[in-house]
């Protein structure tokens, strides 16, 4: 399957970098010269973008100003788009986007933020210890991912240290796939092919703390990407910030990784509790007999009694008891993790 920065020109309706072939429809854009790019990367005012199979600087035009421009953008560029050495082109629009991790504003940070755009799966990177997992952590990345409509994949790295039985109990209830690896004695990660397996031709996020061993897990990703490799400080468990800004980087075998070093934990405030029911297909028809405006986490919501007369089966109460977890997670903030 062709990851989501794979030109697909049935969605985009032109051919990148080919002029005069595009089909002249009403509300054909004003640039009508503008060739389509992905977004990569973002730093200080530029973004950078591929173009075919070219990397292009660009600013972002004028009218464009109040609108976030972020990794995983398709955008249509004009100007020099040649990618030569010292060029600018410009961004003039942005394409619609078929999925955006945000988070909410919170105390940190007033503004509500799209993080990444058209990205399909969102990798939840968590070290089985040094640093000790973040349960809640997780658990509102979780939500986050179901938010976007992205698919979770949890990345279980250092198991040469705990074993993941422990954690991934908590997970019983919830059908969330998940892989274990382990930097071995001579440098290899085991696990790796494992995790090749998941991101092949998707595009994947990648988001954790600081310390999770994710730019390790990047470098062998993506060799020749050089993220930092920080260093766990003994005092605080945690990693020193090493790397700044998200970027995509390209798989050898099809799909993208995008790297988040900023992003350490999702506001959730603006999450509809409706929109992650449905991950909880068993759940969901049972929802009809509670009351209007249901939080699903009260007295009379009906969903007990449908888990105890056992229409979902016999891992309902588990997953019933995950459901409200996550539910939980979306009203507490990331301060609290
Ligand atoms: N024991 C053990 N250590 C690991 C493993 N993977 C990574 N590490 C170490 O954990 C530390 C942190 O790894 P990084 O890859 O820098 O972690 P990060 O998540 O990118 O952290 P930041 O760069 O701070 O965002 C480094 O000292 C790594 O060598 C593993 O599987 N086992
Ligand atoms: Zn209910």
């Amino acid at each position: 399957m062709p990851g989501r920065y794979d030109y697909d020109e049935s969605k985009i309706g032109v051919r990148p970098g080919r002029r005069g072939t595009r089909p002249r429809t009403k509300d054909r854009p004003a640039h009508k010269d503008a060739v389509i790019g992905v977004v990569t990367g973002v730093d200080r005012g530029r973004w950078t973008c591929l173009v075919d199979d070219h990397v292009v600087t660009a600013m972002r035009a004028r009218e464009l100003r109040r609108s976030p421009i972020v990794v995983g953008d398709r955008v249509g560029l004009v100007g020099d788009t040649s990618g030569d050495e010292g060029t600018l082109a410009r961004i003039v629009r942005i394409e619609e986007r078929e999925t955006f991790l945000r988070r909410t504003a919170d105390d940190t940070d007033p503004v509500e933020r799209v993080l990444v755009a058209n990205a399909d799966q969102l990798a939840i990177v968590t070290a089985l210890a040094d640093p000790e997992p973040r349960p809640r952590m997780v658990d509102r990345c979780l939500v986050a991912a179901y938010d976007a409509e992205m698919d979770p994949l949890l990345v279980l790295t250092k198991a040469d240290l705990a074993d993941p039985d422990e954690f991934m109990q908590s997970y019983a209830g919830l059908d969330v796939p998940y892989v274990v690896t382990q930097v071995l004695p001579d440098g290899t990660i085991e696990g790796l092919d494992a995790v090749h397996e998941r991101l092949a031709g998707q595009t994947t996020v990648l988001v954790g703390h600081s310390g999770v061993g994710k730019s390790t897990l990047v470098n062998a990703l993506v060799p020749g990407t050089h993220r930092a490799v920080g260093h766990v400080n003994a005092v605080t468990g945690r990693g020193r910030h090493t790397s700044t800004s998200a970027v995509a980087l390209e798989l050898a075998d099809g799909g993208w990784v995008i790297d988040t070093p900023g992003v350490r934990s999702f506001g959730l405030a603006h999450v509809d509790p409706d929109s992650f029911i449905d991950h909880f297909p068993e759940l969901a028809a049972g929802t009809e007999n509670c009351p209007r405006g249901c939080s699903h986490d009260e007295e009379h919501c009906a969903l007990d009694a449908w888990v105890a007369q056992g229409h979902a089966g016999p891992s309902g109460a588990a997953r019933l008891e995950s459901l409200r977890r996550l539910l939980r997670s979306r009203l507490g903030t990331p301060e609290e993790e």
